[in-house]
Parts: C-alpha cells; structure tokens; sequence
C-alpha cells in the first residue's frame, strides 16, 4: 500500500504522467519502489529528523546519488546544491582530478575509466570521505557512489556511516546513450564502446545497490525522463518534503 502514498506523495512529478519513450527498462526496475512491507513514510522522515545528521557537532547529512551513466546525476546534484544549500560531491569528478595529478594512481585510474570498469573501493572511498571530512556544509550530495556493493560496504566501514537518503534517477538506456554521446565534455568514456561497457557495469554491479537501499526503505526512485526542469520538480518535492 505505502508504495502507492510513496508514490503519489514523492516520486510524481510533471514528466511522470507523460508515457517514456522507452518504458522497457523502466519496467525492469519496477521491484527497485520500496516493497509493502518496509516502513511507511512517516516512519522513514522521523528517523531521519531523529538522526545526528546535519546537527551541530555531528555529520552532515548524506544523500547518495544513482543513476545509470547520463541519467542526469550530475545535472540534478548541481540544481539541488543551489536550491538546497548541499555540498556537491561528485565520485567521477574526484578520480578525475586524480588523474590530472599525474601520479601512478592517476594512470591507473585513467585506465578503469576508459574500461568503463570500477575504481578500487580503497582509492574512491578515500577521496571521498577526505571531501565530507573537509566540507563545512551540513549536508552533502555524494553523486555517482558506490559503484557496486563492495564499494558500499568499503563505505560503511571505513567512514562508519550509512547514506541518510538514495535518490535514483531510472532512465532507458537509449535515452542515457542519446544523452552520453551528446555531452561533448572531451571525456575519454563518452564513446560507445565505453558507454556499452558502462551500461552493463551499472546494470549487473549498481543495481543491486539500489536493491540493497531500496530494501532498508531508503531508496527513492525518480522518473530520469523528460526535460531537466521536469525531472527537478520531482527532486524539488522530495527534498522539500525532508524539511531539511
Ligand atoms: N533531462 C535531460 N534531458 C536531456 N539531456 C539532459 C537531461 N539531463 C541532463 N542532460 C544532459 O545529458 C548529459 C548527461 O548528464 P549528466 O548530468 O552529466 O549525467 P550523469 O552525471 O548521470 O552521467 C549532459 O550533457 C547533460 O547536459
Ligand atoms: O565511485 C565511482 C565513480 C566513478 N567511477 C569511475 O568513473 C567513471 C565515470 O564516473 P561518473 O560518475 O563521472 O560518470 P557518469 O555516470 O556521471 O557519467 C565510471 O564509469 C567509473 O569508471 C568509479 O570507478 N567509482
Ligand atoms: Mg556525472
């Protein structure tokens, strides 16, 4: 039943009541909406206002980001960092920046990335909690994170602390590979051997991630489709309805 409230309270926006142009995919993921029996909303929004998270002294509040590779994560991320006061931490960005170092790292991490492979969790999970560990924010958007469930797992281990809030943008593939190789941003994995590769890297090793946080009652599934105002309607409502 809470599916439909879900539903009907979070993850409608304007773009939800158009048709997608490829609803295949989105099907498959129809079992990533929160199950009947977790916990209802109300539930879910007081333990969050109940967490330490984002208080005085404590750590931010920490929202994960998924979405298959030009789903709109990073497009999202930066509207919801200006609408919603959060620290943008983007995973791709951080290896990236790694990689202009110029270090032995960095050419290993260049080469994953051309692979479309994942990152070891070590070298990620590092960069990423120095960036919580460094910001002054209160709640920080950690976009493109975990990969897979060892990233996950190195996660929680290494920073002893689970996301607050997952957010997954759900789009066809066709879409994601439109919008991949339009993106023109000089990336050396924007070509569509990489994009395939990619595609089944999310497919098989991010999903399950979803699966994992959607089980605990945590995952919350947005329509990726339609225009980017479209889509942050629907991101607008989720975080507003937080009372951040
Ligand atoms: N709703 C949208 N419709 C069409 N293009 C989009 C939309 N959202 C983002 N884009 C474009 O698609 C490409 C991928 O978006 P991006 O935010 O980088 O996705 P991701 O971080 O998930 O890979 C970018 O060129 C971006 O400008
Ligand atoms: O936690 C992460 C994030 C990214 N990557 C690597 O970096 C690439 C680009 O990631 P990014 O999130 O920038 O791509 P996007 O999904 O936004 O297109 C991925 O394909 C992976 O090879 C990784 O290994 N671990
Ligand atoms: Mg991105």
């Amino acid at each position: 039943m809470w599916r439909r409230r879900l539903g009907a309270l979070l993850l409608r926006s304007p773009s939800s009541s158009t048709p997608s142009s490829s609803s295949s995919y989105q099907q498959h993921h129809h079992h990533l909406i929160p199950t009947p029996n977790e916990k209802p909303l109300a539930l879910s929004l007081l333990r969050l206002f109940a967490s330490q998270a984002g208080s005085d002294g404590g750590r931010p509040f920490i929202a994960f980001i998924l979405g298959g590779p030009g789903s709109g994560k990073g497009t999202q991320c930066t509207r919801i960092a200006s609408d919603f006061g959060f620290a943008h931490v983007s995973a791709g960005d951080l290896l990236r920046n790694e990689i202009s170092s110029g270090t032995d790292k960095g050419e290993l991490i260049l080469e994953i990335i051309k692979e479309g492979r994942i990152v070891p969790s070590e070298i990620t999970v590092e960069l990423i909690r120095k960036a919580i560990e460094s910001t002054t924010a209160k709640r920080v958007l950690i976009d493109g994170f975990p990969r897979c469930e060892e990233n996950r797992i190195a996660f929680e281990k290494i920073t002893g602390t689970e996301p607050d809030l997952v957010i997954f943008f759900d789009c066809p593939e066709d879409e994601m590979v439109k919008r991949l190789l339009g993106r023109n941003q000089g990336r050396v994995d924007d070509n569509i051997e990489t994009i395939k590769k990619r595609l089944k890297v999310f497919e098989s090793l991010n999903i399950p991630v979803v699966e994992y946080y959607s089980s605990r009652g945590k995952a919350h599934k947005i329509n990726a489709t339609g225009t980017e105002d479209e889509i942050f309607e629907a991101v607008r409502k989720l975080f507003s309805s937080l009372r951040l």
